[in-house]
């Protein structure tokens, strides 16, 4: 699930000047995604108030309970230690419930923003371009969806909280403390610096330490991922031991580095602990004393311990829950970056009408780069124009730019140079949407998601009626074989339609495609080689699909060459040769060897096996 972090990862907040106010930036903006909690935030607060501000009471009442009762011995009146008890349990019942309150009223509001922050960074995302896809590993992506907001979300519920109810308990423990005994106090807050110190130097190793553990384990996800996706590959090349070991690898880092976090947690608990009971002997010691010379009741001391060890606990808790606050603002960071990254395919900012499309597809001086090679543009100088309703065939050695040109249409990338137009506007100059709603893409590797097959054929046009449903599986030779499903349309495809044959996969995407019914149609023949049946049955679907529309298709296929109005041959990203079946034969060149071979090889399939496709 989880890849390697990405370089970014670097995002987490460090010290100093600009790391500040980067981080105060980043909090500014999570607690934007707060804002329609506000009411939530501000009950919650409201009882954390109270239930800290009743948990603050105990020690005190303790200690006058002590003097009140437990120095008189031998009196028989019980009533002020009754008193005493009744008021400390109904003290206890009210914060109990104040406690409830506010951890529910936090976390909800915590599981509000993370949703909406998820649901924010998932849509996003798929406003992204193809070129950013590219870019980033689905891993990655996908353990910000998951794990970075997963982070966040345990700060934004429990810390938040934890924030809120352990800062009114240290300022009113403080406060308490002083009232109780100014003298001790001062000998007790003298330990604090030490605490803090000591939280704040382990703690920022423990930090890091922890990033190490997710590293690893992201990594060895990374790989294990790979090969659970890739089980067949990796069974068939018993190459079981190999992954094995692979993974084997990852986890011995992520278990070295989490038995690092354990030393230094242990180290941290131990020196607390050392620090927080040593400073309660030395209060005790004395405190002891004052006693004994008659400046301190024996109850005022207990209530003064009870409060100094609310203190320390407190403090311990603020700085565990400070780092925890660094390590949400690291994931904050990382989530940030991708709702800020852009897509490089802009909207316009007034985007002209398109109407009803008839078609009509125009490539005027057009180049296109990736971008990783600027000397050597992928397709360069494309000039042609096709008519509604033409069938174009692109045709082509392989990496000639066939893809890379069908895939200029819908705009999943912009030319770099010249323009393309639909129906003579530029592709620019439309919404994205009204654009592709008019294009239908029916790729070579089949893509079904999982769910049903009605539902995968509705993702055509959501909505369809049924009957639309079935009308488009039989237009694309499906509807038979889904009937004899026990489900009917209702059986589950699996993951990426893996309970489909190959050759019914692409019916059911034909029959996507049909009730999608888009003007512009950008096929990419499928290679792999299904039986012949299956094969005439996907052609038979394929030419029932292209009829009336502009359809261009990279063709591996002798009948859609010979049946396209137009064939555009290309070489190195240049169209070399345009014309029909006919016209290209008859002048020879790079189209007639392609095609020759091809027809060679489909006479006998044996003889030119190690030659290249024509597409
Ligand atoms: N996303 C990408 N980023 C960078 N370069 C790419 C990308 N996709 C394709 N290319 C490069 O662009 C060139 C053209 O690739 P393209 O896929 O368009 O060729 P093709 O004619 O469709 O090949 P094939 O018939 O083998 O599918 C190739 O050199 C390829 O390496």
């Amino acid at each position: 699930m989880f890849s390697r972090p990405g370089p970014i990862s670097s995002a987490a907040s460090t010290p100093g000047g600009r790391g500040a106010s980067r981080d105060f930036s980043q909090l500014r903006r999570l607690t934007s995604y707060a804002r329609p909690y506000l009411p939530l935030l501000l009950i919650g607060i409201a009882c954390t108030l109270v239930s800290s501000g009743l948990n603050l009471v105990f020690p005190g009442l303790f200690g006058r309970l002590i003097d009140a009762s437990f120095l008189k011995v031998g009196s028989t009146d019980t009533a002020p230690l009754d008193r005493t008890v009744l008021m400390l349990l109904g003290i206890f019942a009210l914060a109990a419930c104040f406690g409830a309150a506010q951890s529910y009223l936090l976390s909800r509001m915590g599981a509000s923003v993370v949703a909406d922050l998820r649901r924010a960074l998932f849509s996003h995302l798929l406003t992204l371009s193809p070129r950013f896809f590219a870019a980033h590993k689905t891993g990655d992506l996908t353990s910000r969806l998951t794990a970075d907001v997963g982070t966040v979300q345990t700060v934004v519920s429990t810390a938040l909280a934890q924030l809120f109810s352990q800062s009114v308990t240290l300022v009113g423990g403080v406060i308490l403390l002083f009232v109780t005994s100014a003298r001790l106090s001062v000998l007790t807050l003298a330990v604090i610096p030490l605490v803090i110190g000591t939280a704040i130097t382990i703690g920022r190793r423990i930090r890091r330490v922890s990033r190490q553990v997710q590293d690893a384990i992201a990594a060895a996800n990374a790989d294990a991922e790979e090969a659970i996706s890739g089980v067949r590959v990796v069974q068939s090349f018993t190459a079981e031991p190999i992954e094995q070991d692979r993974y084997g690898t990852g986890i011995r880092a992520s278990f070295r580095a989490a038995l690092a976090r354990a030393q230094l947690q242990g180290i941290m608990g131990g020196v607390m602990s050392f620090l927080t009971f040593g400073a309660l002997a030395v209060v005790l010691w004395y405190g002891g004393r004052q006693v004994m010379a008659g400046d301190l009741t024996p109850g005022k001391l207990i209530s003064f311990l009870f409060y100094a060890m609310q203190v320390g606990i407190t403090v311990a808790s603020l700085t565990s829950i400070f780092n925890q606050f660094q390590e949400a603002l690291g994931a904050s960071g990382r989530i940030f970056e991708l709702l800020d990254e852009r897509s490089d395919l802009p909207e316009p900012a007034r985007p002209h009408a398109l109407g009803t499309v008839s078609g009509r597809v125009t490539f005027q001086d057009v180049s296109f780069g990736y971008g990783d090679r600027d000397d050597l543009p992928t397709l360069s100088d494309l000039n042609f124009d096709v008519q509604p309703g033409q069938l174009v065939a692109l045709v082509g050695p392989s990496g000639a730019g066939k893809t890379t040109l069908v895939s200029l249409i819908p705009r999943f990338y912009d030319v770099s140079h010249g323009t393309l137009q639909i129906d003579g506007q530029d592709v620019r100059d439309l919404a994205l949407r009204d654009l592709r709603a008019n294009i239908g893409l029916v790729p070579q590797e089949t893509l079904l998601f999982s769910g049903t097959v009605a539902e995968n054929i509705l993702y055509g046009r959501p909505g369809a009626s049924l009957q639309d449903v079935q009308d488009a599986a039989r237009a694309a030779n499906a509807h038979d074989f889904i009937r004899a499903f026990p489900q009917g349309y209702d059986t589950v495809v699996g993951e990426k339609g893996i309970k489909l044959s190959g050759g019914q996969r692409q019916r059911v995407a034909i029959a996507r495609a049909i009730l999608k019914n888009p003007r512009i149609l950008l096929l990419d023949e499928a290679t792999s080689s299904l039986d012949s049946e299956s094969e005439a049955l996907v052609q038979d679907a394929l030419e029932r699909l292209m009829v009336g529309r502009t359809s261009f298709v990279i063709a591996h296929r002798l009948s859609t060459i010979r049946n396209a109005t137009r064939i555009l041959v290309l070489e190195a990203g240049r169209v070399v040769q345009d014309g029909t079946h006919d016209e290209l034969m008859a002048a020879g060149g790079l189209y007639r060897g392609l095609y020759e071979m091809q027809f060679r090889r489909e006479q006998d399939p044996h003889a030119e096996a190690a030659q290249p496709t024509p597409a």
